[in-house]
Parts: C-alpha cells; sequence; structure tokens
C-alpha cells in the first residue's frame, strides 16, 4: 500500500514512519516496533513513539505534552490547577512570564511593549499548555499593539475574587485545511518544542480527508477565561468562496446582542478576506464555539468555551479538586467527507446523514468496515492522579441526530452542571447527551491506579454504521495502556445507571436511570418563573413536511429539501412554518426587510402551502414569563430533536410522553386536551427547583416545558440544534422586547441585502 491511500492505515504509518526515520535518523529497526505497536496505538505515545526515543515518555522536562500527559500539579487546589502553566497560575497583575512578556510591560501595567511576542503557547517553563487546547494564536499583531490585551494562556487561569479581571483577546484564522495533510511530515516527533507546538498535523481519526479550520486546529482554540474578563474574537475568514458567522453557544451577549453570531438574524456573515471582531462577556460555564453558517461545523468549525468562577462561586466547588484546561472532553461526531456531500443528500451511496466517526478532542482511530483495518493515530488521553477528584467539562458538539453516550471504565461520574449552569450534584455511570448539550461531572481518581478505556458510542441512526470512538483515562506514573479489552460498539464498557435515558420515562424516580427534568437546580430561581400562569405560553409542535418527487420537482420550482436516510425528501416545520433567512439581518437592518417577510402560527401569509416559507418570528414583551411547549409531531422511532435557544437559559419545567395509553401519537391538538386536564408534567412546586439549560432533546413523541423571563432583549435564534435540520427550516426567532429595547448596533457595522436597482439598459 502507497503513501496516498485514502486511509492512514497501518502500512501508511510505516511509511509515515519511514520518512520520519529519513528525516530525524532513526535506525530502521524501530520501524518494527511500530508495527508492533499497531495493537498498542492506543496512547499518542505510543503512535509517536514508533521510530523515535520517545520525547513523550520522558516528558516531565521536555515535551510539549508534559502538561498533558506528565502529572504537574502536586496541590490538590483549584489555585493549583494551572502549576503546568509556570507562573500563570499565580500571576495577578503584570505577568512575570519572562517568555510572554517584556518585563514591566504586562498586561495591566500599561507600559509600552517594546520587546515582541515569543510564541503564545510557551509560558514560563517553556512548555506548551497542551495540544488539542492550544492556545496558540496565529496573528498577534494586536496583542503587540495593545498591552491591554491578555494572550490566551494568561487567561487560562484560575479564577480568584477580587482579581482585576482581563481582556481576553484571540485571533481565528478560517481556510480550508487538510486532515493528514503535508504538515504531518514536518512536525517531526524529536523537534524541538517550539516546532511541536505549533505543529499544524491534524491527524482527527486517521482518514485524510478535506476540512475547515481555525487556526490549523482541530477542535479550534479553545478559549478558557474567568467570568468577567471580556473576550474578544478577530474572525479572519479565508475560506475560499466562503462566508462564515461563528456562535458562542450558551453565551448569553446581554448588551452584546450583535455578537450573537447568526447570520442574517444579528450579522452579515463575514466575506471572505474579511476580519469581524467578536466581543462579549461570557456568563460561567462550559460551552462552546462553532459555525453557524452552512454546514461548516460539521467539517470542523469549533471549539471550548470555558467561562470559570472563583471556587467560592460554584456552589459544587467542594465536590472537586481540580478544574483543569486539559479535562475539557469535546466530543464531535466526524464524515470522511464534505458535509455538502451529504446535502442535500444522496440516493445510493452513503445516504442519509449519519456520521462514519467520532472524535474525542478531535482524536481518534478509525476502522474501516470493508477491510478491517484500523488507523494508528492517538486517542485522547485524560490524566488523574490517585486520589484526587476532577472536574471534566464535557461539550457533545455532534452536528448529525445522534445522541452519544459517554462512559468511563471503572469510573462514576457525577454529574454537576449542564448547560454551563449547576444543578445539585447525582451520580451515574453514563450520560447520554444531543447535539449542544454540556455536562460537567466529577470523577474521583479512586480506582487502581491504571489506564481505563473512555468509550463515546453514537446511538439513534449511528447504531447502523456503529460509530463510536475511545479515549483513556489514565493514572500518572501508571501504564499508557488499559489492560481490559477495547471496548467495542456492541460489548461496551457496562452503562449502569445512565443520564438522559431515551425512552424519556420521567413522571417517577427510577434506579436505572436520571432524567434532566429530575435534576435540581443548584442556583435560585426567579419565583415569578414558578407561578401558576407564565404571561405567555406558547406551544410549538414541530415535524418533518415529505414531499412527493413529483411536486418538488414541478419545472420552474426550486424548493430545498433533506434526502433523509428514509430516500424521504423532507423539510422541517415548526407550527407549520419552515424558516427561510431574511435578506439582511434581523437586528442590524430591520428596516430594509419587508413586513411580508415574517410569519407565524397566528399570520400566514395567505398563499402559503403545505410548505409554508417564511422567516418565523414571534414577538415577545421585555421582561415577560414565557412558557414554551415543545410538541414533536415528527413521530420517527429513535429521533428526538434537541431544541437551543440563544440569549438565555430557560427552566426545565417537564419533560414527559402521553399519560393516555391509547395515544399513539402526540400531536399538537392532544398536547392542548392534555394541559387543559392539567395532565401536562409541570414542576411548579416549592422545591422542585428546575434545572436551568440552553439546549433539551424533546423526547421522541413526546414533549418537553421549558420557562424563562425575557429579560434579555434581541432577536434570539431558536431551533432544533441538528445541523441538517437547521438547514431545512426547523428555526424560529423570538424577537424580546422591541426595536428600543435591543442595544443599537456598533458603528460601522457591515451590511448586506439584495441589489435590486431599476434596470437601466435599453
Ligand atoms: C417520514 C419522514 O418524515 N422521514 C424523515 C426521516 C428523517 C428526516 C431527517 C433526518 O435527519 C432523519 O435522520 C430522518
Amino acid at each position: 500500500m502507497g503513501c496516498s491511500a485514502r486511509y492512514c492505515l497501518l502500512a501508511l504509518c510505516m511509511c509515515l514512519v519511514a520518512e520520519y526515520a529519513i528525516g530525524v535518523r532513526v535506525v530502521p529497526k524501530r520501524k518494527k516496533e511500530a508495527l508492533n505497536s499497531a495493537d498498542d496505538q492506543s496512547t499518542s505515545a505510543s503512535w509517536w513513539q514508533a521510530g523515535t526515543a520517545s520525547p513523550f515518555r520522558d516528558s516531565a522536562s521536555s515535551s510539549a505534552f508534559s502538561s498533558t500527559h506528565g502529572l504537574v500539579q502536586t496541590h490538590p487546589s483549584i489555585g493549583d490547577n494551572f502549576g503546568s502553566f509556570g507562573s500563570i497560575g499565580s500571576t495577578i497583575g503584570p505577568s512575570s512570564n519572562p517568555f510572554t512578556r517584556a518585563s514591566g510591560s504586562g498586561p495591566l501595567s500599561g507600559g509600552v511593549r517594546n520587546n515582541p511576542l515569543p510564541p503564545l503557547a510557551r509560558s514560563a517553563n517553556g512548555k506548551n499548555s497542551l495540544k488539542h487546547l492550544d492556545f496558540t494564536s496565529s496573528a498577534t499583531a494586536e496583542l503587540r499593539r495593545n498591552p491591554a490585551l491578555s494572550a490566551p494562556d494568561e487567561c487560562a487561569r484560575a479564577c480568584r475574587e477580587n482579581e482585576p479581571p482581563r481582556i481576553c483577546y484571540y485571533h481565528f484564522t478560517l481556510e480550508m485545511y487538510t486532515v493528514l495533510g503535508a504538515a504531518c511530515q514536518v512536525c517531526t516527533p524529536n523537534a524541538t518544542n517550539v516546532v511541536w507546538s505549533h505543529c499544524q498535523c491534524v491527524l482527527a481519526d486517521g482518514v485524510e480527508r478535506g476540512i475547515l479550520t481555525s487556526n490549523r486546529m482541530l477542535p479550534g482554540p479553545s478559549i478558557q477565561v474567568c467570568e468577567n474578563d471580556k473576550v474578544v474574537i478577530d474572525v479572519e475568514n479565508h475560506m475560499e468562496g466562503m462566508e462564515v458567522t461563528i456562535h458562542w453557544h450558551g453565551i448569553w451577549q446581554r448588551g452584546t446582542q450583535y455578537y450573537d453570531g447568526v447570520p442574517f438574524v444579528t450579522q452579515c456573515p463575514i466575506q471572505q478576506g474579511n476580519t469581524f471582531r467578536y466581543q462579549w462577556q461570557g456568563n460561567a460555564g462550559t460551552h462552546f464555539w462553532h459555525a453557524h453558517t452552512g454546514l461548516q461545523k460539521l467539517d470542523g468549525l469549533y471549539g471550548s468555551i470555558v467561562v470559570r468562577q472563583p471556587p467560592s462561586k460554584d456552589p459544587n466547588s467542594h465536590l472537586y479538586d481540580y478544574d483543569l484546561t486539559t479535562h475539557v472532553m469535546l466530543i464531535s461526531d466526524w464524515l470522511h467527507e464534505d458535509a455538502a456531500e451529504r446535502y442535500p443528500g444522496r440516493l445510493a451511496v452513503n445516504t442519509g446523514q449519519d456520521p462514519e466517526s467520532v472524535l474525542i478532542n478531535g482524536k481518534g482511530q478509525f476502522r474501516d468496515p470493508n477491510t478491517g483495518f484500523m488507523t494508528n493515530t492517538p486517542l485522547e488521553v485524560f490524566t488523574i492522579t490517585p486520589g484526587r477528584r476532577y472536574r471534566f467539562r464535557m461539550i457533545n458538539a455532534f452536528a448529525s441526530v445522534c445522541p452519544a453516550q459517554v462512559t468511563f471504565e471503572g469510573h462514576n461520574l457525577t454529574v454537576i452542571a449542564t448547560d454551563g449552569e449547576p444543578v445539585h450534584p447525582v451520580q451515574v455511570n453514563t450520560i447520554i447527551s444531543f447535539s449542544g448539550e454540556r455536562y460537567d461531572f466529577v470523577i474521583e481518581a479512586n480506582n487502581i491506579p491504571g489506564a481505563y478505556w473512555i468509550q463515546v458510542r453514537g446511538l439513534g441512526e449511528c447504531g447502523i454504521k456503529r460509530a463510536q470512538q475511545l479515549g483513556i483515562l489514565r493514572y500518572a506514573r501508571g501504564p499508557y495502556q488499559p489492560s481490559s479489552p477495547r471496548p467495542t460498539y456492541d460489548v461496551g464498557v457496562p452503562q449502569g445507571v445512565v443520564m438522559n435515558p431515551l425512552d424519556a420515562r420521567c413522571n417517577a424516580p427510577r434506579n436505572d436511570a436520571i432524567c434532566v427534568s429530575q435534576l435540581k437546580n443548584a442556583r435560585n430561581i426567579d419565583p415569578a418563573i414558578l407561578q401558576e400562569r407564565p404571561d405567555v405560553k406558547i406551544f410549538l409542535p414541530f415535524r418533518f413536511f415529505v414531499y412527493r418527487p413529483e411536486m418538488l420537482f414541478q419545472p420552474n420550482t426550486y424548493n430545498r429539501y433533506l434526502v433523509a436516510p428514509s430516500g424521504d425528501h423532507v423539510i422541517s416545520l415548526i407550527d407549520e412554518i419552515s424558516y427561510m433567512s431574511p435578506p439582511a439581518p434581523l437586528l442590524s437592518q430591520y428596516d430594509d426587510i419587508s413586513p411580508e417577510q415574517f410569519c407565524n402560527g397566528d399570520n400566514r401569509p395567505a398563499d402559503c402551502g403545505q410548505n409554508c416559507m417564511c422567516t418565523h418570528k414571534v414577538d415577545i414583551p421585555l421582561n415577560a414569563v414565557v412558557e414554551i411547549v415543545l410538541v414533536d409531531e415528527v413521530q420517527i422511532a429513535n429521533l428526538s430533536h434537541p431544541f437551543h435557544l440563544h440569549g438565555y437559559a430557560y427552566n426545565v419545567i417537564g419533560i414527559g410522553r402521553s399519560p393516555d395509553q391509547n395515544v399513539k401519537k402526540i400531536n399538537l391538538k392532544h398536547a392542548l386536551d392534555l394541559d387543559r386536564r392539567g395532565l401536562l408534567e409541570r414542576h411548579l412546586k416549592q422545591g422542585d427547583l428546575p434545572p436551568a439549560k440552553d439546549t433539551i432533546a424533546v423526547p421522541n413523541n413526546g414533549y418537553v416545558i421549558l420557562r424563562f423571563r425575557a429579560s434579555n432583549p434581541g432577536f434570539w435564534l431558536f431551533h432544533c440544534h441538528f445541523l441538517f435540520h437547521i438547514a431545512i427550516g426547523m428555526s424560529l426567532v423570538l424577537q424580546v422586547g422591541t426595536q428600543g429595547d435591543i442595544p443599537p448596533v456598533p458603528p460601522n457595522f457591515p451590511t448586506c441585502g439584495d441589489h435590486l436597482p431599476q434596470i437601466t439598459l435599453h
């Protein structure tokens, strides 16, 4: 097999090793070791180890990996979490970091910085922070120019009370890029740390493909700041012929509504060659960023956001010793081709939108179902020290319809927060999550020191291709390899108690599962939320509309559609409307949009048929207590749609299915009837403490009730978070408040729109 093989199979890896061997003059005998390690490929060490005197084994002194794999922190206190960054954890005020700051001209001193900045990814001890959370920023001119700004690795710190906030600056360069591109041949294992920390090699699951990246990383750069910090991100779009916006999922954007990153709702898309500066202040929690335009998210445009708090402000801080930058766990589904290959979708080969693979922090391996060959790329490794308790921050960045099941071999998970909001701790063994959700959990290193499998399985439609990924939970100074056999899709890590069961039987406590609606909020709840009657109550049924091909392919009509795995040609409807973007952004150019563009359930355009397409907008008075009842009329087994609201966390008041055994399928009429009879489940009693979330799956053939106080004026997208369902209109906009309530956009905010002048050629 040659190096041009599409898959980085074992043979190809040998070939890569051979190239490395030339470059680094390693004795050929090592190649054999590469072969032998083929079955032993589960740590990043073993992959790169092949053919080198592994710099990662004795990483304590030299390796860029040391802060990830080498256990650096020794004191079980939050304040030492960032020991791996050298001075960062203890730096308050002007940085003492000689590598990133000219002395005396730190970020808060206001001094003149006359030394050029060396690489940002290095800290005082000269180590890179780590690989997948590489804080490298490709263009740092702004940082050099403006001494008030802090670099990413200065902002990723332990948060203390009374510490002055920082302004954290990031620069995202968006490009078309390649998995297993030639960069993978220049980042040689024996190169210096500097070279390695800037390595632009993207491995993913070892299968070559074109992708989209931010700063040539997958996931893209991690934003890790403290509450009250200001975050500035310059997004520079160099994707050939593509426009883009970035949404900061979970960030409420109070006061900065125009930086929410929704195309034609809060801004014009950023054109190729343009840079758009986002600026916001983050609410605490585990969040993430992703492209909100087209299908770019599925091609690689996503990354984590962590907004930390001083321990005194987290009601669950006593439950963990460490909250490390390295223990962010971003899971994503992965295709081996451009997402556009699946939209509108094919009829014969790779039908539907289901992913081939799953990644953990952009890493994994892939077994080719046809040949049985497995790629040899590194798996993600999380390192822990015996006796300590660790906060993990899990982000479900899936784009497809598959729920993801995360299980850690030999370790319980204590869930302490979801979607950034703390809950009373509950202990489970496995967590099922949907696209857009986040779950924070504590793992105690209380098992026999060793290496343990982490399994992430794609459920639902992903069961067909059996898409899964493995990672490793490793005790420091212990073995790299788990002693138990690799979990397979069918014989996996035992699941035990399930967080978020797919069957959504949530009306009574059970000992095999905990529903989201059974979690209890660990923060105070606005009492008005729990009043019997909300100010506004909105029923939103949603479903697909299935086109007959004769209707869809009528000459001179061009209706959009998605070819579902079933072969059905569908669009999405919420309250019988399929959302269409207006020609200009609602927030910044409202007056450029014809009133006829808008619609909602009470105002349907006269000629709107079964496939009614318009800009679905529901108006909500500022500060109203709003209740939304989502009703699943899709009625396809195995499919539960996660709804994400921008600008807010809502309280999940109830999750359920029809209590009427004779009702096989729920629909709007039945839900209204249940509501009249008081049979919809609402947790409004004192002490019910409904949890706060911004993304919740509506159980298949069921309903979800959520409430929020509409105190954040703006135009907020509310939508199914499945990527292909956004493309076919499963969205609407909530307009909270009037134009006058919404902050005006900054000066010179970009504009866009139709150009339809009079025809002047005679
Ligand atoms: C009868 C029908 O509505 N079929 C559509 C099923 C469907 C639609 C969209 C998807 O993403 C999906 O996975 C499955």
